[in-house]
């Protein structure tokens, strides 16, 4: 199958195969081809150009870009899309004062979020979560990871990470499946949360790694939650098993996460709303990909993460929806872009870059996706007739997407 889209007003972000992120000052360059084309073989990018080089060959399907812009799709890189119900009477909650602290502490929170988990079917778990999927789809995303951890049983974990298997069978984006059942200490393990962490160490990570139900492992790794020596714990016993750390830090306190993470070599450390000096430092000398969540500060009223100041630092930076039901119920991927811009002060350049090449990196997936570049996966969006691709932030609330492609054929 091949698909011609030519008249591109502007292709964006072109990339070479060796890059595998940007940092610092590069981020702030979007590589971009003005009156371009761009030719899709057999699912992938095959080969773009100025117009005045466009192949003359038939192909089965033209797209005609006239005025309008491609990019590859938003890489998400940081989803609880996983999950049973919903949480607005926290929300109302929230609004009349509590906070997500003492929300967490009467019974709501994660552990709301995990009972519903529990009293569902994975059918039923899959349905939910597969509307979810396809939403995100329509809004541009082409590769997401999805994480469990509002199971915190092994049997609710496993029905979990179950769902995302299936997602993954029947969808064509890439996914990748990240284990959090360190996510909060289950109402039985109240007591005893030493309990909990062994039973993840000794006999939830070997299941899900023999399972192949996982390619990361998570910890929320905050005060009231999991410390850092249970977070070197899990990550070590993860590491043992072939997964890679992917983790919560530095949402509400700076414990020295961030350091586990660095010294774990995590693929990526992820909120960052709170950072010292030292959290930067660390960064600074690592492979470790920073990855913000605007979604979430917006939604719980918390500080966003320092990205202007990370960017700066000469660090490189990850933007994803972290989209759950207690702390961002949102997965729209262009609203994050905005948000980075306004909230963060991110140029459209980075924050384009971070919602692009940068959450493929965050994913293990910069191979595959996240750029123009040949061999890539011909995951794209075809946005509307617009201006500039300033334009992409700056219509925040909204979204500029006429088409989503996946490996090249027209599925929004
Ligand atoms: N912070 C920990 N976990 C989720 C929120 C989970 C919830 O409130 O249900 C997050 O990334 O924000
Ligand atoms: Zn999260």
């Amino acid at each position: 199958m091949k698909v011609l889209f030519k008249n591109i007003k502007e292709l964006l972000q072109i990339r070479d195969e060796n890059t595998r992120f940007v940092s610092g000052k590069a981020m702030n360059e979007l590589p971009t081809i003005k009156d371009a084309f761009l030719l899709v073989k057999n699912d992938v990018i095959y080969d773009f150009g100025p117009m005045k080089d466009c192949p003359d060959e038939a192909v089965d399907h033209v797209v005609d870009a006239t005025g309008k812009m491609v990019l590859p799709t938003w890489c998400d890189s940081h989803t609880h899309l996983v999950y049973a119900g919903q949480r607005e009477g926290e929300f109302v909650d929230k609004i009349n004062g509590l906070s997500y602290q003492e929300i967490a502490e009467k019974g709501g929170g994660i552990l709301n979020s995990a009972k519903q988990v529990q009293n569902i079917s994975e059918s039923e778990l899959y349905k939910q979560t597969k509307t979810r999927l396809d939403e995100v789809i329509a809004l541009g995303t082409g590769a997401v990871e999805i994480k469990s951890g509002y199971g915190l049983t092994l049997e609710s974990e496993l029905k979990m990470l179950s769902v995302i298997k299936r997602l993954k069978e029947n969808h064509q984006i890439p996914i990748k499946a990240t284990f959090l059942g360190a996510h909060a200490v289950p109402e039985e393990y109240k007591n005893n949360k030493a309990g909990y962490v062994d039973h993840i160490i000794k006999e939830m990570i070997p299941l899900v790694a023999e399972a192949k139900l996982a390619d990361f492992v998570d910890v929320f790794c905050e005060k009231g939650y999991f410390t850092v020596e249970d977070t070197n714990r899990i990550l070590e016993a993860g590491k043992l098993h072939g997964l890679q750390a992917k983790i919560h830090v530095n949402q509400f306190n700076s414990i020295g996460g961030v350091q586990a993470g660095v010294k774990q070599k995590a693929l990526s450390v992820d909120h960052l709303e709170v950072m010292k000096y030292e959290d930067i430092v660390v960064l600074e000398k690592s492979k470790t990909m920073p990855v913000a969540l605007p979604g979430c500060s917006f939604f719980l009223s918390i500080p966003f993460a320092p990205g202007r100041k990370m960017i700066d630092a000469g660090l490189p930076l990850a933007l994803a929806t972290d989209y759950n039901p207690g702390s961002s119920p949102s997965g729209n991927m262009n609203f994050v872009v905005s948000a980075a811009c306004v909230k963060m002060k991110l140029t459209p350049e980075e924050a384009i870059n971070a919602a692009t090449i940068n959450g493929a990196y965050a994913m293990g997936l910069e191979h595959k996706v996240g750029s123009i570049t040949k061999g890539k996966q011909a995951n794209l969006i075809l946005t509307k007739a617009i201006s500039s691709y300033h334009f992409i932030p700056y219509s925040f609330g909204n979204h500029q997407i006429e088409r989503v492609y996946l490996n090249g054929v027209e599925v929004v």
